[in-house]
């Protein structure tokens, strides 16, 4: 293989491969190879240049970029062989995503710089778990002005006078329902990003001016280049004089709300998506000797899918850069798809070249994936967008495909329906005509396989919430396979049928509502599908209650915001009441409410745990775990809280319940069994278990037409998911950044293994907090778990990114939906540019006369 990797590149790509040149860049089109030119790359750079892999920095975009860079260097023979840690390490190629690389950076600078606020145990939050954070902000701040103004009495649930919810400042009371509370916070998570990366950029890192300014800057781009309006923004108190009076105190507010949402972070020990990239960042800026360290580490930095860097992460790219690292990035501008969260596609067509003058810029043009008349097809809505520097028509490679029927086609119908169920029909009628077979029949022993895959699609769309449907229709589906081979003979060793290409076969769409009439007609029609990029496993409310629990037992006196998540999850009478008195007591006694909670009662990291008790004495269920936790100290601020019988019953149960799995955390027991414990002890499976047997017949909702014990079982069945992975460590260490520093808790894992032997890799604490960084730096991209299942795609245009079908479906290409208003047109352009290219064979573009679902 690797001899022969050269000779499996066209005159472009060697050329970009074998370049001497310092400062490279790669204007790389659809289909033209980027990931086997920086494969190539790094494996030339190792094997014919003699460079220490270790000196190899590759970065990537996504997850799934960086795992398949990772499997392609090491079947090249540069990369981490299986099994190994890939922490670059030992003459490893150290290949990361940019928020991979900010975290590995982080944990290791976090045990060595002081003033840094958190430690290198550090937590990273996921989107919804920061926007979570940012609703306590606000309410904190709330409560805050609200003492400021002397306004006391009954309150409700978050500190507010009763049923008066409000935002209260400068005088001026603004009612602020709930809803708006959690609409703000989702405005204010993309603003904080934009202002901590705007902030990073520019070297303003912690003074009010700068956060200020950055306010300013982040509110007023808002505004403008994304297309949204101050209107826009949530209640708005209408007595303001002016518009620019209104932005004032809008600008005070988000300001005010950004400090307290930093402080919050820091009493966590969390940092967000954002600060992995723009903490490193600061602490780069400002300690020089980080930068000699970084600097003296790498050769070579290269970085794929360059368009999409965002001015923080380009800053980081530089930081890291030594005077004589050379710099391969390779990028096409004309698939920048990412402006609305950041990107700046100038640091690939203005930047890099003005930076470092002596850039080279190669062109890779060949299309390998596209029909001519589909590159053609892309070319001409690119085209639209005039001129660029680094254009250049797209070359197809292939010649067009013989008796396959026309390449693009345009298709008009009355309504989405409509066209969902056309695009159905056309789909199973190539499936069932064999044109989209696979080649060779199946061996006879794999009809069952097939059936059992046919279910399995159909199980997996039950975690999406339509188990039993889907479950008939994929029965059906597999049963019409086994009709069919029945059918075309009667010899049993020809009965096995071919088996239909479902997965390659996708339908894109601009917004998520349009996947809808699309899942409703195939299940109709028995078509096994997956929604690429719909609602990630790791946001399901079991999951995420799930790892909630996993960061308490990792941090439990620094973990508020997963405490505040599951302290009545499930129910044990700790409601909010309780939860307002004991915040209220915490924040007297100028302490984290974790601490308030757990202080008296929990083992430290390095503490040795008491024996395991004997097999009979071990907690079995809620009711075992009260009596395992020390009761409540005469000086704990906690015994000033009032809180009723039962209230205070199951915060005892909680208590013991953390103390128990912190033990047995310490005492080295693995991630699954802990994990399977905690949800065992907790009640929380017996709670879901008796929802299945008992909800039958019951609606969810009055609105939902789901069944109460259909979605207990689907909720079981994904913690059953989640367990099964947590029991397979290798699913998820594979990339960890405890490798080489686990702040003590490798030390205390190894201690807990006995006798010095190794500890498992995902034994103890450390276990947990590998796996709970895994959870975060997966969480966004795992719409489709896995990717590998044998079905139709349905996908967002973003979610398509990179990807590659036979056959591809572009709906809704309506003036509100694609191009949609809220974009400018040139990147619309781009997306659709994007969609056009995932197809290899064929594409079928669609709109309807009534767009409205
Ligand atoms: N030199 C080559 N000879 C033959 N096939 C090639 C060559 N280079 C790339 N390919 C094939 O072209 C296809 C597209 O390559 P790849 O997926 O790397 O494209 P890409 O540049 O990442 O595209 P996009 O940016 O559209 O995602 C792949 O199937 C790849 O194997």
């Amino acid at each position: 293989m690797p001899e022969s990797l050269l000779d499996k590149l066209n005159d472009e790509q060697r050329a970009a491969v074998l370049t001497t040149d310092p400062h490279v860049r790669i204007k790389a089109g659809p289909g033209s190879g980027k990931t086997r030119v920086v494969v190539a790359r790094a494996w030339y750079l190792v094997s014919q240049r003699g460079i220490d892999p270790a000196r190899i920095l590759a970065i990537t975009f996504t997850n799934k970029a960086a795992n398949e860079l990772k499997e392609r260097l090491a079947a090249a023979g540069v990369g981490p062989s299986e099994g190994e840690a890939g922490h670059g390490g030992g003459g490893q190629v150290l290949a990361k995503t940019f928020h991979g690389l900010g975290c590995y950076f982080l944990r290791k600078a976090a045990s060595t710089t002081p003033g840094l606020g958190i430690n290198s145990r550090f937590r990273v939050l996921d989107a919804e778990q920061s926007e979570r954070l940012i609703r306590r902000a606000i309410e904190e701040v709330d409560l805050e002005q609200l003492q400021a103004a002397g306004q006391g009495g009954e309150r409700d649930m978050k500190g507010r006078p009763d049923g008066a919810a409000s935002v209260t400042t400068h005088g001026l009371a603004t009612p602020l329902a709930n809803t708006d509370v959690l609409q703000l916070a989702q405005r204010l998570a993309d603003l904080f990003s934009s202002v901590k990366t705007g902030m990073a950029a520019i070297g303003f890192h912690d003074d009010d001016r700068a956060i200020e300014e950055a306010v300013k800057r982040g509110v007023d781009g808002m505004d403008g280049s994304r297309g949204k309006s101050l209107g826009d923004k949530p209640q708005l108190p209408s007595r303001f004089e002016s518009a620019a009076v209104a932005a004032r105190w809008y600008r005070g507010m988000v300001q005010k709300y950004f400090c307290m949402y930093r402080r919050l972070l820091l009493r966590n020990n969390a940092v967000d998506f954002s600060d992995l990239i723009c903490l490193p960042v600061r602490l780069l800026d400002q300690h020089p000797e980080l930068v000699a360290a970084w600097r003296a580490r790498f050769d070579h930095i290269l970085v794929d899918e360059f368009q999409d860097t965002d001015p923080a992460q380009y800053k980081l790219v530089r930081q890291l850069k030594g005077p004589t690292t050379s710099l391969f990035v390779v990028g096409d501008p004309d698939q920048a798809i990412y402006g609305w969260r950041g990107a700046e596609v100038s640091n690939m067509s203005i930047y890099l070249p003005r930076d470092f003058p002596d850039t080279k810029t190669h062109m890779l043009s060949i299309n390998y994936r596209s029909d001519p008349a589909i590159v053609k097809a892309a070319d001409r809505v690119l085209c639209a967008n005039g001129p660029s520097d680094l254009y250049t028509p797209a070359v197809p490679a292939r010649a067009p495909a013989a008796g396959r029927g026309v390449a693009t086609t345009l298709h008009v119908y009355p309504d989405h329906k409509d066209e969902a169920y056309h695009i159905a029909r056309l789909i199973r009628g190539w499936m069932e005509s064999g044109e989209m077979r696979a080649e060779t029949a199946a061996p006879a022993a794999a009809a069952p396989l097939l059936a059992a895959a046919a279910a399995a699609t159909a199980a997996t769309r039950a975690a999406a919430g339509q188990r039993q449907r889907s479950a008939r229709a994929g029965a059906e589906a597999a049963g019409e396979e086994r009709g069919a081979a029945r059918q075309a003979s009667g010899n049993p060793a020809a009965a096995a049928p071919r088996e239909p290409r479902w997965r390659e076969v996708a339908v894109l769409y601009r917004n998520r509502d349009l996947s809808r009439p699309l899942e409703e007609a195939f299940t109709r029609s028995g078509i096994p599908f997956t929604v690429v990029g719909g609602q990630p496993f790791w946001q399901y409310k079991e999951i995420a209650d799930a790892v909630a629990y996993m960061h308490v037992l990792l941090d439990p006196l620094r973990c508020d915001v997963f405490l505040e998540r599951i302290i009545n999850e499930p129910k044990r009478s700790v409601g909010d009441k309780s939860l307002l008195s004991m915040r209220d007591a915490a924040r007297a006694a100028g302490m984290p409410l974790s601490q308030l909670i757990f202080g008296d009662c929990v083992r430290p990291e390095g503490a040795t745990p008491p024996p395991r008790p004997p097999i009979e004495a071990l907690p079995r269920g809620p009711a075992d775990l009260a009596a395992l936790a020390p009761g409540i100290g005469p000086d704990s601020p906690l015994k000033a809280v009032k809180l009723t019988k039962a209230a205070a019953q199951g915060l005892q149960e909680l208590r013991g319940l953390v103390l128990f799995l912190r033990d047995e955390a310490l005492r080295g027991t693995r991630m699954g069994g802990l994990l399977q414990a905690c949800l065992t002890l907790s009640g929380y499976e017996a709670v879901l278990k008796a929802l299945e047997v008992e909800g039958k017949g019951r609606k969810l909702t009055a609105k939902s037409k789901k069944d109460v014990s259909q979605d207990a079982s689907e909720r079981l069945e994904r913690l059953e998911t989640l367990t099964e992975f947590a029991g397979d460590p290798d699913s998820w260490i594979a990339d960890d950044s405890f490798a080489d520093d686990a702040g003590g808790l490798a030390a205390s894992a190894a201690a807990a293994s006995g006798s010095g032997g190794a500890a498992a890799r995902d034994a103890g604490l450390l276990g947990v907090a590998r796996f709970l960084e895994h959870a975060a730096l997966v969480t966004g991209e795992l719409g489709d778990a896995k990717g590998d299942r044998n079905a139709v795609r349905l996908s967002t245009l973003h979610a398509a990114k990179g990807l590659e079908f036979e056959r591809v479906f572009i709906v809704g290409l309506e003036d509100s939906i694609l191009p949609s208003p809220r974009s400018p047109m040139d990147e619309e352009r781009r997306l659709f540019y994007v969609g056009l290219t995932r197809a290899k064979d064929q594409l079928f573009v669609s709109y309807c006369k009534v767009g409205a679902l």
